[in-house]
């Protein structure tokens, strides 16, 4: 095991993943965060956030005494030898990633860590900012590493514990390496690299994908008018070695805490400095479309206005398996229809509160079950693609809603199921089957 203690200071996704599978790897590790209620929760083994197998590998770490909890990134960066910046970089309002507090807690730990002590951003953030947390430390006895996250929220414990790679970039390379030995049981390639190339290989990944579904949402927009199928599509490119099959699921958007912003944030570096992208902002152009065609689909679906209409919404979270709304596409078109007067009704199976209007989201009254949900909605819409959807009793949903239509913006209902229970099924990047009389979707 290394010599030395890990310091993971935020405790979100990304830290506490982090810290709880680093600790599971026999390293000691102390996660250090500004919400004190948070940390005296996780002290007692309680994770805050929806991650399979995290609760399992924060109670072992706590029994083992190799994952300990403490308020303050101070606190928690006091005498380890490797520090881990977990914290949030979101969208600073102008596209670019505010650095705000990243800068404050480097400010804050930077004069009392160890002698030989390695800084890692494990954050998200912009070309140049191992350079800027170098320039504010001043300390020429601790080196900086940049080690950017590529989990997925959902899979986070699995990602984290069987990466495709492991980067590292410094200009200390004997730091860098040090830092990939901190995950050498998890014999995963190292790319040892440029601090500059380590912290753009993060953003070009993400962008890369969001351009990815922006690619088949476009292509599912054509297929439904030519007749053809997106999923037939994406079956036939992702057999091609050079597409490969994963990320060309149509859907209502690509969202999520991480590609809205780092789409963004890749624009404005490029923007600033004087390198053309076009392909960068139709990246997430084509996003917005693609949401508004599921807002279309619903309007023509409710028979052409939605005010004061009822809509069930199956689906809030910006994908399966996570509890997390940030950015959530499904979100991003519930608002589209609240802004035209919809009455929004929603279940999902990691909500459990009622949505209050704000920036991001709709007031939506969040129902108990699928099924109350749907108790006379005129348009049933599938926004996440919760497997449990696909095993409702669509007979059971018909006998409570107003009306008979189903927009799927996932495509997980089966057209036979939904014909049997009487539904019209709108998917998405594939023609309409409909039961009853057409209606153009
Ligand atoms: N969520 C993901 O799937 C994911 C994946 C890869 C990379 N990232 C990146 O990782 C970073 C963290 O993302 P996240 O989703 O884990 O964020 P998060 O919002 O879930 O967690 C951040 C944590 O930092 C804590 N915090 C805030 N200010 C603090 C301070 N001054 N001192 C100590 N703790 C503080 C918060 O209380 C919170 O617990 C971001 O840069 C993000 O872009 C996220
Ligand atoms: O075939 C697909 C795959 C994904 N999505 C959507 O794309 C968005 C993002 O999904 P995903 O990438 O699984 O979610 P995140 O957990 O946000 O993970 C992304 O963002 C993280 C934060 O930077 C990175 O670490 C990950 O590598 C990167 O995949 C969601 O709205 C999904 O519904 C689709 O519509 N179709």
């Amino acid at each position: 095991m290394a010599d030395g203690r890990i310091a993971v200071i935020g405790t979100g996704y990304v830290g506490l993943t982090s810290g709880a599978c680093l600790a599971s790897l026999g390293h000691q590790v102390v996660c250090g965060d500004v919400d004190a209620t948070k940390v005296a929760a996780m002290s007692r083994g309680e994770v805050p956030i929806l991650e399979p197998g995290l609760d399992e590998l924060v109670q072992e770490g706590l029994a083992s005494g190799n994952l300990t909890f403490i308020h303050g990134a101070a606190a928690a960066a006091a005498g380890a030898k490797y520090i881990f910046l977990c914290l949030p970089t979101p969208d600073g309002g102008d596209g670019r990633a505010d650095l705000r507090i990243v800068h404050d807690v480097v400010a804050e730990i930077g004069p009392i860590l160890d002698a030989g002590a390695i800084l890692v951003t494990k954050s998200t953030v912009p070309v140049g900012t191992a350079q800027d947390i170098t320039t504010t430390v001043n300390r020429p006895d601790v080196a900086v590493v940049s080690n950017p996250e590529f989990l997925q929220e959902g899979t986070a414990v699995r990602n984290f514990m069987n990466p495709d790679r492991i980067v590292v970039g410094s200009t200390d390379r004997s730091a860098a390496v040090a830092v990939a030995e901190l995950y050498a049981p998890l014999r995963a390639p190292a790319v040892v690299t440029s601090p500059e190339s380590s912290e753009l290989i993060k953003y070009a990944a993400n962008a890369f994908l969001a351009m990815k579904l922006s690619f088949i949402n476009s292509i599912g927009a054509l297929a439904e008018t030519v007749g053809a199928d997106v999923a037939e599509i994406a079956n036939g490119m992702g057999y091609d070695e050079r597409i490969g099959p994963k990320f060309l699921k149509t859907g209502p958007g690509w969202g999520g805490s991480c590609f809205p912003k780092d789409t963004r944030a890749l624009a404005t570096i490029a923007a600033d400095h004087h390198v053309s992208f076009p392909l960068l902002e139709a990246t997430y152009t084509s996003n917005d479309d693609a949401q508004d065609r599921v807002a279309d689909k619903i309007r023509a679906a409710a028979g052409g206005s939605l005010a004061g209409v009822k809509i069930a919404l199956w689906g809030l979270t910006f994908k399966a398996g996570t509890d997390d709304l940030r950015d959530s596409p499904a979100l991003a078109v519930a608002r589209r229809l609240a802004a035209e007067g919809a009455v929004l009704h929603g279940y999902d199976p990691a909500i459990t509160k009622d949505l209050v209007a704000g920036k991001d989201r709709p007031d939506v009254v969040v129902a108990p079950d699928a099924y109350t949900a749907a108790v006379d909605a005129a348009v049933l819409v599938v926004l996440t693609e919760w497997p449990i959807f696909a095993q409702l009793d669509l007979v059971k949903t018909a006998g409570v809603m107003a009306g008979r239509i189903i927009v799927d913006g996932r495509n997980v209902i089966d057209t036979a199921t939904a014909a049997v229970a009487g539904f019209s099924l709108v998917p998405l990047g594939r023609p309409a089957h409909w039961v009853g009389e057409a209606a153009t979707v």
